[in-house]
């Protein structure tokens, strides 16, 4: 099989860098792009169910910060397959070490990697580009009524993005902040 992926923890438990070793030829490349196999122990007994695609046409636009809630809160493997993107992961899990600490990680398409958030943890990004398109891989399928998020400039999580936000969703600026009294998602 060879293994193609590598793996790096981040801060927070079950959020991972995963990077793809390009084949480089005269002709260009070629890289794996997932493997049940190889990503067993970081996705553990899940299937990979839906894959959905996003383009964000301006540098500075901001989605999230979104989750599924249990029982469909799911692993989400994110790639940016145009541009670059700073990506975000915050830990909502009942009783981790992390309870809302976030985690960011740069993806581009010129460095072929990804980023695993796992069940409890929220996800949100900001363009670095004009044009920039997300890949995702879901291990759960959408299910609106689950769907749920937090501000991306909650005080409590203390996220710097990078640029001037320039473009957001109405729904994501109609989201809450985290109440006081949020004791995390118990899965
Ligand atoms: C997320 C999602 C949305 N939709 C619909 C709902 C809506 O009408 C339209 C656009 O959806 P949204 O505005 O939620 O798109 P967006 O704000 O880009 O949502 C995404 O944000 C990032 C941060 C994530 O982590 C993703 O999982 C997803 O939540 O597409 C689906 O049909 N399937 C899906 O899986």
């Amino acid at each position: 099989m060879g293994n193609k992926l590598t793996a790096s923890e981040t801060a927070l438990a079950g959020v991972v860098q995963i990077r793809s070793q390009a084949n480089q030829d005269s002709r260009g490349s070629f890289s794996r792009w997932f493997c049940q196999q190889e990503l067993e122990s970081f996705l553990p007994g899940q299937q990979i169910v839906q894959v959905n695609h996003s383009f964000s046409r301006q540098q500075g636009t901001v989605r999230g910060l979104h989750f599924q809630l249990p029982p469909f809160a799911e692993y989400k493997l994110v790639r940016c397959i145009a541009g670059r993107v700073f990506d975000v992961a915050v830990d909502l899990r009942a009783n981790s070490v992390t309870f809302l600490q976030a985690v960011s990680v740069e993806l581009s398409a010129e460095e072929n990697n990804m980023l695993l958030i796992p069940p409890g943890c929220a996800h949100g990004f900001q363009t670095l580009t004009a044009d920039a398109q997300l890949l995702y891989l879901h291990s759960a399928f959408y299910q609106p009524q689950a769907e749920a998020g937090f501000r991306f400039d909650d005080p409590r999580l203390k996220i710097e993005w990078p640029l001037p936000i320039t473009s957001m969703s109405e729904r994501d600026l109609q989201l809450p902040v985290i109440p006081q009294q949020f004791h995390g998602i118990s899965l």
